[in-house]
């Protein structure tokens, strides 16, 4: 396999049946030749084609057979910070939204509480 890096970005266009490229365990496969060769048809690669088919690759449980032809078409990798886990979270952009839901649940939790709380001190203070 060759050592080109690619950002996600760079794979994003070529979606494309002259051009089509997706990521698959963050590795960057190239399948514009492939497309009318894949058993499962050019349809399901096209509509991967440009972004993380780690899923939908291991979802259909492609053989052993299937995961030695892959590396034909393997072009590289993608570079460090846009690498992802299992294709759907990725290390860096993980944790960044686990820490936006967090915040969110506990916005959701504590909001109605401190919201009542400020409504019966303003009460106190004007009415008393
Ligand atoms: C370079 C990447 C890929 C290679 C080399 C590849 C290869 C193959 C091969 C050899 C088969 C025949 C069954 C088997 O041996 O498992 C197959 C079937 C299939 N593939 Fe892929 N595939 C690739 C990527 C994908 C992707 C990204 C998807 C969808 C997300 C996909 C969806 C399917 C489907 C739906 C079938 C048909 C399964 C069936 O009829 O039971 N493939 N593929």
């Amino acid at each position: 396999m060759s050592q080109n890096k690619f950002t996600r970005k760079e794979i994003e266009g070529r979606n494309r049946r002259g051009d089509a490229a997706f990521v698959i365990d963050n590795v960057v496969y190239d399948v514009t030749r492939f497309l009318q060769e894949h058993p499962g048809g050019a349809e399901v690669l096209l509509d991967h084609a440009g972004g993380d088919a780690s899923r939908g690759f291991h979802d259909v449980g492609h053989s052993e057979e299937a995961r030695q032809l892959m590396a034909q078409y393997a072009v590289g990798e993608v570079v460090q910070h846009n690498r992802r886990r299992g294709g759907v979270a990725s290390t860096d952009e993980a944790s960044a939204s686990d820490e936006g839901a967090r915040t969110a649940s506990l916005l959701a939790t504590l909001g109605p509480p401190l919201a009542l709380a400020a409504v019966a001190i303003l009460l106190y203070l004007f009415l008393l």
